[in-house]
């Protein structure tokens, strides 16, 4: 292994009861909230198809010019304890909300910066109504921040120059102060999840992103950080030199999963997806019918399918400029929640379960408890099961339903058989099991 200044600060998963408690909570919600929920993809009269929150980039819009849009930010129907009741019935267990996206508009009164909720119509500390609101639910906060910040003079893509050294120093500075005021403010955050930070100018930075974790460690004790803020003394991100994972999970399943059968290594680190429900919407979009829309089953889907390779799952929403939800989005929370309320067992505090991966759908592990979450009936009406060595089926019964019989069919293979009456929906037998190992 090579010598690192700024790599892995700590090798092998976290064993605290903080982290404990992020990895328990498994489903979370994204909030993705700013002013680029005011045009919604249209600018000018034309809908772009990229991502609302980008608008700025697609639309080639000046910040100075992009930023007056403060003018017209003033949520009229928001309502932090609905959004927590929404939060809650859905059955997350914490929510990530943008504190500031790379537009640079904050949702909390920074005083280090003009572009923040207290210089638009609205006044208020929005970010700390909803922190308070979702606490008050039982309901853990995230931060998302954005280092990448499109309203800030000094910030650099890449260092040049003896200029732009100087220029993004101050900005690194800018950078530590919000971070620190946020800390400060909302001494009950759990996470900050870091975006933003792929330029150059941060991989440059390395030793900037490595102080960057230890501050906000010693502010916020038990704190967690996603692997996505650091880059190590060479610029690796996410992963250092040496191939030891670095903040505290992974944090690079962007819209997509890892292979539950081809990618089983993850298995051996905590790491969190995170996925929007329109192809590539995190912000409000006003014209969902550019691209396709995961039904509720396609975002239930991937939520197991995280828990069963021992990651996390954070479902995005992207509040209207209002301040209120769009109805696809309330139909979500309510079918997942719905699902959640009876099966929510195989999520909350399960990990990956270690059998081999079959058609019919996904394991999830809690202890002895193995839980097999079914997608896909097959027509043989068994569902078979290839347990590892040393391990027998005992018993095995429907989550709030019967038992089923289980057959052995040769030495570790068993059939279980499908419920007498097809649930019509995903459902999850829970397996009793004699582990030998
Ligand atoms: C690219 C990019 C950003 N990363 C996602 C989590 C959204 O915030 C998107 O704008």
């Amino acid at each position: 292994e090579i010598s690192l200044k700024y790599g892995a600060g700590r090798l092998g998963k976290r064993q605290d009861a903080d982290m404990k408690r992020f990895r328990d909570n498994r489903l979370g919600a994204f909030i993705h909230w700013g002013l680029y929920a005011i045009p919604g993809g249209e600018w000018n009269g034309e809908m772009y198809g990229g991502a609302a929150e980008w608008l700025k980039a697609w639309a080639k819009v000046p910040a100075d010019e992009w930023l007056k849009l403060m003018e017209q930010w003033n949520p009229t129907r928001f309502n932090p304890k609905a959004w927590a009741k929404m939060a809650k019935k859905m059955g997350v267990k914490y929510v990530k909300i943008t504190t500031k996206h790379h537009e640079g508009f904050c949702l909390w009164p920074s005083k280090y910066t003009q572009y923040t909720v207290a210089q638009t119509p609205y006044k208020k500390d929005i970010l700390g109504e909803m922190v308070k609101a979702y606490n008050d639910e039982g309901i853990d906060v995230h931060f998302y921040f954005s280092v990448l910040d499109w309203s800030h003079p000094d910030y650099r893509y890449d260092i040049k120059s003896e200029e732009d050294e100087i220029a993004f120093a101050r900005f690194l500075e800018f950078t530590d102060n919000q971070l620190k005021e946020l800390a400060t403010r909302y001494p009950t955050v759990k996470d900050f999840w870091f975006d933003g930070t792929w330029d150059a100018s941060i991989k440059k930075n390395g030793w900037w992103t490595a102080h960057v974790e230890q501050m906000l460690k010693e502010m916020l004790p038990g704190v967690t950080v996603n692997s996505r803020l650091r880059a190590d003394d060479y610029g690796k991100r996410h992963f250092d030199s040496n191939g030891h994972l670095m903040g505290d999970y992974e944090s690079a399943y962007e819209r997509r999963l890892p292979d539950p059968v081809k990618d089983l290594k993850v298995t051996r680190w905590d790491w969190e997806a995170c996925m929007t429900v329109p192809e590539n919407q995190w912000g409000y979009h006003k014209d969902w019918s550019l691209s396709y829309v995961k039904t509720p089953l396609e975002v239930l889907e991937r939520i197991v399918h995280a828990v069963s390779m021992g990651g996390n799952m954070v479902v995005n929403f992207g509040p209207q400029p209002d301040g209120d939800f769009r109805s696809e989005e309330k139909e979500l929370a309510d079918a997942v929640g719905r699902w959640m309320s009876v099966n929510g067992e195989c999520i909350y505090g399960c990990d990956y379960a270690g059998w081999d991966k079959q058609a019919w759908g996904y394991y999830t592990r809690k202890g002895k408890e193995v839980y097999m979450v079914v997608f896909n009936s097959p027509y043989s009406r068994h569902l078979v099961v290839k347990t590892p060595k040393d391990v027998k089926i005992t018993k095995a019964v429907v989550l709030n339903g019967k038992e089923v019989g289980v057959k052995e069919t040769a030495r570790n293979e068993y059939n279980v058989d499908m419920p007498a009456k097809d649930p019509g929906a995903p459902f999850v037998i829970k397996l009793q099991i004699e582990d030998n190992t």
